[in-house]
């Protein structure tokens, strides 16, 4: 490992304990949702989300992923002292301020009208920062993202093109999580793989990352930390190589039937 290698170790590793001595990013502390008719989509969730890792949230349609997901940024307002970030309950933070600390991502993209560098800067000019050019351009290439896409309509690019803008759009924020909602399926395996190397990426620079994903492949491709959620419960939690593990009944069988 030479000295710069070891210098980035370092300043990572320091990165992964806040000033708390905590190693989790966000917490999750009995998160309930109750529908009008009583019917309870999420029951008493409660997790850890480790800093600078990717978990990923599996489990049968409906079991209330994405409900969980939104509950992180105040998509869904959840109850106040049931999320916290870096310690601090979000829901007394500014909601696009929060919102700018944990960006988002969902299945199929959606541009605002303009070029692809309008939508890149748009973030930033909500905070009355232009981004320069070169700013652009970099994060369109982070986004894996040829240069040449800058002034093309949003409206002109594939779903793929487009997701890797909504990327590069959501960088442009410098989160420090982000939250995606099976941000591939639309995909060909081609933008897949580009899309699962970029979050590779982000997180060896830091980043939190929270992906919902129907593809178990993918997720032991790139997840640390599974969470597995059926019926709105979590019932089990394990690191990526150890899915196989899984002990509850309906995980197993989740888990065979979708390998
Ligand atoms: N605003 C809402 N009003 C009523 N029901 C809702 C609402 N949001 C979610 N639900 C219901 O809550 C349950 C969980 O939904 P959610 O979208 O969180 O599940 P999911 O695990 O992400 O599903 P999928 O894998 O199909 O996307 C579903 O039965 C859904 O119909």
């Amino acid at each position: 490992m030479d000295n710069f290698e070891a210098g980035a170790r370092e300043h990572l590793l320091s990165l992964n304990v806040d000033e708390n001595g905590s190693e989790s990013k966000i917490e999750v502390k009995g998160l309930t949702r109750c529908l009008d008719k009583g019917v309870s989509i999420l029951q008493n969730v409660s997790l850890d989300i480790p800093r600078g890792k990717i978990m990923g949230i599996i489990g049968p349609s409906g079991s209330g992923k994405s409900t969980l997901l939104r509950a992180l940024n105040r998509l869904w307002e959840p109850p106040s002292g049931t999320v916290f970030l870096d310690g601090k309950d979000i829901t007394g933070i500014d909601v696009l301020e929060l919102r700018r600390k944990v960006g988002m991502l969902f299945q199929l993209p959606v541009l605002f009208e303009g070029t692809v560098a309008d939508n890149v800067r748009y973030g930033p000019q909500l905070k009355g920062k232009k981004l320069r050019d070169e700013e652009v351009y970099k994060l369109l290439t982070f986004a894996d993202l040829d240069p040449s896409f800058f002034n093309k309509p949003g409206s002109e690019l594939s779903v793929g093109q487009a997701q890797r803008v909504a990327l590069a759009r959501t960088l442009a924020n410098e989160p420090e999580v982000l939250l995606l909602d099976e941000p591939t399926s639309a995909l060909d395996p081609i933008s897949t793989q580009n899309i699962e190397d970029v979050l590779v990426k982000l997180k060896s620079s830091g980043m939190t990352i929270v992906m919902v994903s129907h593809s178990i492949k993918q997720i032991q491709r790139i997840a640390d930390v599974v969470c597995l959620l059926v019926g709105g419960e979590i019932v089990e939690v394990l690191n990526s190589n150890q899915l196989s593990e899984a002990k509850h009944p309906m995980a197993t069988r989740f888990l065979e039937l979708s390998s």
